[in-house]
């Protein structure tokens, strides 16, 4: 990995009339990195990845992608690849002339045909925008935002309205991108998504960062969890367990392993059957429901 960020945004605010949405942000985006820009609902993402893009001006700080101006589009947007929540696409043009069209724009090259297998989509070449499905024109905004290969690319929730399948295909395709150098930065509301793929969060929240880090860096500022039930006639666990109610019993603990094994040597002594049992690290839904809580 180089060490001049591909993203450089140094105390970044954004401010709508007398609204403060972004508040004096900073972080740096690495070549290859898979970024990923969290946060509760109206944090700023939105409007921190506008300036990023290019689309909005800083109100005071500043931003450099690739080292430059993210406005001076000349020598930025053809390095970039952007896939909006909301397309534009004109909905009289098919899928085909769509591409091409968006691809053109990009002054990258690459083969309609190629994206229209990487998307799943070659069967509606000909079709127009305006019968494509939800699901299918998420897919064609993919398409087009990576046409090229861009070393750059923005994804702004790219997985909502897409099944299962399509989901990890699209992974697939960014897996592929990455090995080819891409680096990518991600927004999204499914968590464990992030939690699987990011090399680093930005959980923002209120016009800042709550935390950022890798996911461990995130997580383990919370402890583990081990939830259980026992039938109402069963003893008493051992601490640290609390009781939450009708037979529902939770541990929060530093130390899975060792509290896991203390259960169930304790359940096995006492002959008592733990049921619904879960123990698991700190998932990154917890952090999120923290924020609220701190
Ligand atoms: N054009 C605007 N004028 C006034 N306020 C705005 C404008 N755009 C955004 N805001 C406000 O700025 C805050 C941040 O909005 P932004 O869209 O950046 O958040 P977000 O993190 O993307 O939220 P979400 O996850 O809900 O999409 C919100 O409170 C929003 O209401």
């Amino acid at each position: 990995m180089s060490s001049t960020p591909v993203i450089d945004v140094e105390r970044l605010n954004v401010r709508y009339g007398d609204f403060h949405a972004v508040k004096d942000l900073s972080f740096q985006v690495r070549r290859g990195e898979l970024y990923a820009l969290l946060g509760t609902n109206g944090a700023g993402k939105t409007s921190t990845l506008e300036t990023v893009e290019g689309h909005r001006p800083a109100t005071s700080g500043t931003v450099r992608v690739f080292g430059r101006d993210p406005r001076d589009r000349g020598s930025v947007r053809p390095r970039t690849g952007i896939m909006l929540q909301e397309s534009g696409f004109s909905p009289d043009l098919t899928v085909r002339e769509s591409i091409r069209l968006v691809g053109g724009l990009t002054r990258r090259t690459d083969r309609v045909e190629r994206l229209l297998g990487v998307v799943g989509l070659e069967h509606k070449a000909d079709t127009r925008v305006s019968r494509l499905s939800g699901g299918e024109k998420r897919r064609l905004d993919f398409a087009t935002a990576v046409y090229g290969t861009p070393e750059l690319i923005f994804l702004d929730e790219p997985t909502t309205g897409l099944d299962i399948q399509s989901r990890d295909d699209l992974w697939d395709a960014v897996d592929r991108l990455r090995e080819d150098g891409s680096t990518v930065v991600l927004t999204t509301h499914y968590l464990e998504e992030a939690q699987q793929r990011a090399d680093r969060i930005g959980l923002m929240h209120q016009g800042v960062f709550h935390r950022e880090g890798t996911v461990s860096e995130l997580t383990r500022t919370l402890p583990a969890t081990i939830r259980f039930s026992l039938p109402l006639s069963a003893p008493e666990p051992p601490p640290p367990a609390v009781g939450e109610g009708e037979g529902r019993f939770l541990i929060e603990t530093p130390g899975l392993q060792k509290d896991l094994h203390v259960l169930l040597d304790w359940a096995r002594d006492h002959a008592v059957e733990l049921r619904d049992l879960q123990a698991g690290p700190t998932r990154l839904d917890d952090v999120f429901r923290a924020i609220g809580e701190e």
